[in-house]
């Protein structure tokens, strides 16, 4: 089931999977949810749970909110209830060293701490366990975002690795889930006639967009302090921005892929160092999507009237390298847009010359790679019914088909079984707001105005 071979738990007994921040948003909506389908799968077989939060709840209590949680996926898997019911909780403040130095000790196996804590709260938490004798192998698992800045970043890094090793801190992307990887490289890497194409000589821009039709979903108090460059451009968009650039890799394991992956962010930069011309930012006024109805994101609950965050961020980047270099690359992601959108346009160049006597060739080939839902479409010029000189847009199709997983589901396999490859490395994670770090200068300096865009619409205007 995961990418690799290896197990590091293998001989010794199961892991512990200790998720800090219990109580949470994150815990109940994606991670509870996401390890029921992969236990269903038959993915973490003889895992320990601890939950650990502040909430002064029984073991049952938790159990009951944790069955509450997987109720929708696999929660009636036996493996599933199994695991629940030896599930333990513990009420602890996880910045104390000495909380973490006893919930530490009632870990079987490997201890995976999973920090589902606020990002200053998984810091704190952190320097506490600078001070602690870790159990050999502990793994740490961090949410986005990966500090607020590349200096922040490196910092944690820093912290992190007083702790444990590279290899063994897990930061969650999970855009990085293993289907959305695997779509992308078996495409790429296992078809001659596709990865030949993929350069400058042939390509003319590059699109990677993922606008969504939800608003806040009760996030505003994190949302509100990201913004839309953060929460989806810095972190997920540009992981598969990396997928897409990077050369091949020998093989899938963590080190050839994240080699890859981070010498290709590391060419990648604001597109003519022009982060005026070559960033928009935008924020949503009240409008309707289908039958529901959306405030302006500044009448949002928890949201400040005056607030200039982006609800939608778009960027144009180089990948500066002999294969891409003069191909913009253009990231973009909104929220409340009428017509949600996720997929990767490769629009290709003219041909060199069609043949007179043909007509109607008038748009360009594309290749578009669907991130949700998971689908391939080429975009081609095909001789059409009737006129044999008349040339019609022709679009042929395949489904790539849901993976077995979850994208939590995916991301929890790689942690427990101890593989590295679809978590991003410290290094990544600072390159990553190094890219970005000229167009939130910009935003913040008033240098770029702030659009609006009425909710459902297709966002701000040109
Ligand atoms: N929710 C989501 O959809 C996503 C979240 N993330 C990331 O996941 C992380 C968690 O987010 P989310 O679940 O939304 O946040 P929440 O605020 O919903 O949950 C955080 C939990 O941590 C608990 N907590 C806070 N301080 C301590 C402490 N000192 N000791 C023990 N527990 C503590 C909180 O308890 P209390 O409420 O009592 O303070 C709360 O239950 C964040 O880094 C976020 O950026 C990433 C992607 C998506
Ligand atoms: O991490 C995030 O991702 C979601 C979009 O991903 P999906 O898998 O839920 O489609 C986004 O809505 C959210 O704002 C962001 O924090």
């Amino acid at each position: 089931m995961s990418l690799a071979s290896i197990d590091k738990n293998s001989g010794g007994p199961p892991p512990t999977l200790l998720i800090l921040g219990a109580g949470g948003d994150l815990t109940a909506r994606l991670l509870l949810p996401g390890l029921a389908g992969l236990l269903a799968h038959g993915g973490g077989a003889g895992l320990t749970l601890i939950g650990c939060g502040t909430d002064d709840w029984t073991d049952a209590q938790w159990r009951e909110h944790a069955t509450g949680a997987v109720a929708g996926s696999a929660g009636g898997d036996r493996r599933v209830t199994e695991v629940i019911a030896r599930s333990r909780y513990r009420k602890a403040d996880v910045t104390e060293p000495a909380e973490l130095t006893r919930l530490l000790g009632e870990c079987d196996g490997v201890p995976v701490l999973y920090f589902a804590l606020p990002p200053a709260v998984t810091v704190r938490a952190c320097q506490a366990l600078t001070g602690i004798d870790v159990p050999d192998g502990t793994r740490l698992v961090l949410e986005k975002p990966f500090g607020t800045d590349e200096g922040s970043a490196a910092d944690l890094n820093t912290l992190l690795n007083r702790i444990v090793p590279e290899q063994q801190i897990f930061r969650v992307d999970h855009f990085l889930g293993m289907s959305t990887v695997l779509n992308i490289l078996g495409l790429r890497f296992a078809n001659r006639v596709i990865e030949p194409l993929l350069h400058n000589g042939h390509v003319e821009r590059v699109e990677v967009v993922f606008d969504e039709d939800l608003g806040l979903e009760g996030r505003a108090g994190y949302y509100d302090r990201a913004g839309a460059l953060v929460d989806m451009v810095q972190s997920h968009l540009l992981q598969v921005l990396a997928l897409l650039t990077m050369e091949p890799p020998a093989t899938l394991t963590a080190g050839d892929l994240r080699d890859q992956k981070s010498l290709v962010l590391r060419a990648t930069r604001v597109w003519q160092d022009d982060p005026v011309r070559s960033s928009r930012r935008a924020q949503y006024t009240a409008g309707t999507i289908g039958s529901r109805r959306f405030p302006a994101y500044r009448s949002e609950p928890g949201i400040p009237p005056d607030s200039t965050t982006e609800t939608l961020a778009e960027v144009v980047l180089t990948v500066d390298t002999w294969r891409w270099a003069g191909v913009p690359f253009l990231l973009r992601s909104g929220k409340a847009l009428g017509r949600p959108r996720k997929e990767v346009v490769v629009t290709f160049r003219p041909p060199p010359k069609v043949p007179g006597g043909f007509t109607g060739h008038d748009r360009p080939d594309r290749l578009r790679i669907g991130l949700r839902p998971d689908r391939l479409r080429l975009d081609l010029n095909l001789n059409g019914p009737g006129d044999p000189s008349r040339l019609d847009p022709a679009t042929l199709g395949a489904d790539f088909g849901a993976g077995d997983l979850l994208p939590y589901g995916e991301v929890l396999d790689g942690v427990l079984t101890g593989d590295p490859t679809l978590s991003v490395r410290g290094d990544t994670a600072v390159q990553c707001w190094r890219i970005i770090r000229p167009v939130l200068d910009a935003w913040r300096a008033g240098r770029v105005p702030l659009q609006t865009y009425p909710a459902g619409s297709d966002g701000p205007e040109r």
